[in-house]
């Protein structure tokens, strides 16, 4: 920002020149839906097929770079904002960045993908739609069972808030099949929209 001096520098190295294009590849659901495992396979497959894939899983960037957050809405906000940063260096760099993070709020989703819009990057949102009865059932971390017991505050549909997407790129439903399966119909996606996967 001017008013504190820092102008942007021009690189000499144009997107043509790389030596790959980058996307970001966002996950977005409830704990448990399945964002995780999905973009697991996704990054594997894509790895598989030789493109340059890197997932930003929300728990492990919560490990590192995002330590300092908690879950609360701003919190989160600022997770979402630090994730999407990252998220469209990779993207620039030529990499396909993969991103499961919870990301409940709307507008902070589209500050991302308005953020790649900006500079021209291919953004796909992904909706793992898994009911909330059925993430509850799986519980693979006990959080559930911990939040309906006020162990937990501020769980993300238990006692805070997720918004869903209105026009996500693509839909996972448990009816898709298996994560493999869902996997696959994401990378065909990507594969139209950058034509990589
Ligand atoms: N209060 C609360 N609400 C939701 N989730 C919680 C909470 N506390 C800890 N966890 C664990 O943190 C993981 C979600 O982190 P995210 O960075 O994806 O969350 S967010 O996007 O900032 O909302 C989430 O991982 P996933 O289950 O993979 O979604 C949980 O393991
Ligand atoms: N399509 C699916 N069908 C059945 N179980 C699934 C499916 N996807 C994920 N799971 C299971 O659900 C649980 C939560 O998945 P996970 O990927 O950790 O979710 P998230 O990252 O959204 O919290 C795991 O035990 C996983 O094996």
């Amino acid at each position: 920002m001017s008013e504190r001096n820092v102008v942007w520098h021009e690189g000499g190295v144009t997107r043509e020149q790389r030596p790959s294009l980058g996307a970001t590849v966002w996950f977005t659901g409830l704990s448990g839906s399945g964002k995780s495992t999905v973009a697991v396979i996704a990054e594997r497959l894509l790895v598989e097929r030789g493109v340059t894939a890197y997932r930003l899983d929300g728990d492990n960037v919560r490990l590192g770079l995002n330590g300092d957050l908690g879950f609360g809405a701003e919190d989160r906000t600022e997770n979402i904002r630090r994730v999407g940063e990252v998220a469209r260096l990779f993207a620039d760099a030529g990499v396909v960045a993969i991103v499961p993070v919870i990301s409940p709020y709307r507008a902070d989703r589209d500050r991302v993908r308005a953020l790649h819009a900006r500079d021209g990057l291919p953004f796909l949102e992904v909706f793992v739609d898994t009911p909330i009865e059925e993430c509850e059932r799986r519980d693979p971390k006990g959080l559930y069972a911990k939040a309906r017991r006020g162990e937990i505050g501020d769980f993300t549909g238990i006692s805070a808030p997720y918004e869903a997407p209105e026009k996500p790129e693509l839909r996972l439903t448990p009816a898709d099949g298996d994560p493999e399966q869902q996997a696959e119909r994401l990378l065909a996606l990507l594969e139209t929209m950058v034509g990589e996967g």
